[in-house]
């Protein structure tokens, strides 16, 4: 089969289950608004758990950032790339979490793959939590590691796998909050069977850091654990995008030289970190923002339960509601669309067959009006 005649059959593969991806044009896609076609939406599916893209402060820091630095790094850390603006924002990083380091990455894919790749070796086991994001699977499959999924927070199952003698080293791989479920993990728990075997945990905290949690300090902090390996990122509920690694000193300097999306890619630009400890600074003060969101989910949540749809345990601001088939909730959310509200079908491969999903995200921005009007009309199209 030819490139031209497999590329095709795949595409066509994807229309046939009704699970081809597409991107949409917006006009502005993170806010409270999303504007398509010069239609507003109220937007139920941005990340921006706190409101934090449109922050003035934030604008304003990322505009004086590019003032002073210019709009590049110039390269990689090893290189020009590692400013001041840099320095400052993993030192306020590392002692807001409380870890002797923290390193910089332009995203949370690439601190996740670095990271993966630089520790893994060929006689070496990693366990990772069945949901957990692409970004840790991949990287785990792609390492020379053996790599064993165990169920969804299930703790006994995990003990069962670290149990069984391993040559090398084991590295326990979770999530703060799981990004297509929007439950959380039983963090304590899975920490103390990883500290018996001897292993070292690893928590993608994406989707908990800024939001749960004393000043935002994420999943791990408000579970009373320290991973060997905390990973933020930044395209969240800090608003912007980037992501770091919280880690040891040992730890860091050895990222430093064997993590090679650190070493082969050009370094965020320096606004963008004068930006990001500009959103620091708002997350730590950022009780008030929390708690409407605490607010927001709680009412999503009752009224909810009333839908015929499945509604899944999660009490963060990622309220998926399950559909099943793919059609039926592509039809659902474009019904939705057309009355003004947009949330994205999520489909497999992204979740397993059969549990696609309206993947509802709250944030603190959103109203109580803009909440009701979303399950009325949600009602009245699952009627
Ligand atoms: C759990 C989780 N980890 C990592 C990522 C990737 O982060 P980034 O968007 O910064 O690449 C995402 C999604 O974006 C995610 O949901």
């Amino acid at each position: 089969m030819s490139w031209q005649q497999r590329i095709e059959q795949h595409l066509a593969q994807r229309c046939a289950s009704d699970s081809l991806r597409t991107r949409q044009v917006n006009e502005s896609g993170s806010g409270r608004f999303l504007v398509h076609n010069g239609k507003r939406h109220l937007n139920f599916s941005s990340n921006d758990y706190l409101g934090l893209s449109q922050h003035p402060e934030i604008v304003r820091a990322w505009q004086k950032g590019a003032e002073r630095y210019g709009v590049g790094s110039g390269g990689s850390g090893h290189v020009t790339g590692y400013s001041s603006a840099h320095h400052l924002l993993e030192n306020e990083l590392a002692q807001w979490l409380g870890y002797p380091r923290a390193l910089g990455f332009i995203s949370g894919f690439a601190a996740n793959q670095a990271v993966i790749a630089a520790l893994a070796q060929k006689q070496d086991r990693i366990l990772a939590d069945k949901l957990s994001h692409a970004s840790l699977l991949e990287a785990a499959m792609l390492s020379p590691a053996q790599l064993r999924r165990f169920a969804h927070n299930d703790v006994q199952a995990l003990a069962d796998l670290l149990a069984i003698p391993c040559e090398g080293q084991q590295l326990v791989i979770t999530e703060g909050v799981f990004s297509m479920d929007g439950d959380q993990a039983p963090l304590g728990e899975i920490a103390e069977a990883t500290r018996r075997a001897g292993g070292w945990l690893m928590v993608d905290d994406a989707h908990g850091i800024g939001v749960l949690g004393e000043e935002g300090r994420g999943s791990a902090y408000q579970q009373r654990i320290k991973p060997d390996l905390l990973v933020i990122t930044f395209g969240k509920a800090f608003g912007v995008s980037g992501a770091a690694v919280l880690c040891s000193d040992d730890v860091a300097d050895y990222l430093l030289q064997f993590a090679r999306h650190l070493i082969y890619s050009t370094a965020m630009p320096p606004a963008q970190a004068c930006a990001l400890s500009a959103a620091l600074d708002v997350i730590r003060k950022g009780d008030e923002r929390r708690s409407r969101l605490r607010d927001n989910i709680a009412d999503f949540r009752r009224e909810a339960a009333q839908l015929p749809l499945g509604l899944i345990n999660s009490h963060t601001a990622i309220q998926p509601l399950i559909v099943g088939e793919n059609a039926r909730t592509l039809s659902l959310a474009a019904r939705l669309r057309e009355r003004g509200f947009w949330l994205t079908a999520i489909r497999p491969p992204t979740v397993p067959t059969g549990s696609a999903r309206l993947r509802v995200t709250l944030t603190a921005e959103h109203t109580r009006e803009d909440i009701e009007a979303l399950l009325e009309a949600l009602h009245d199209e699952t009627r």
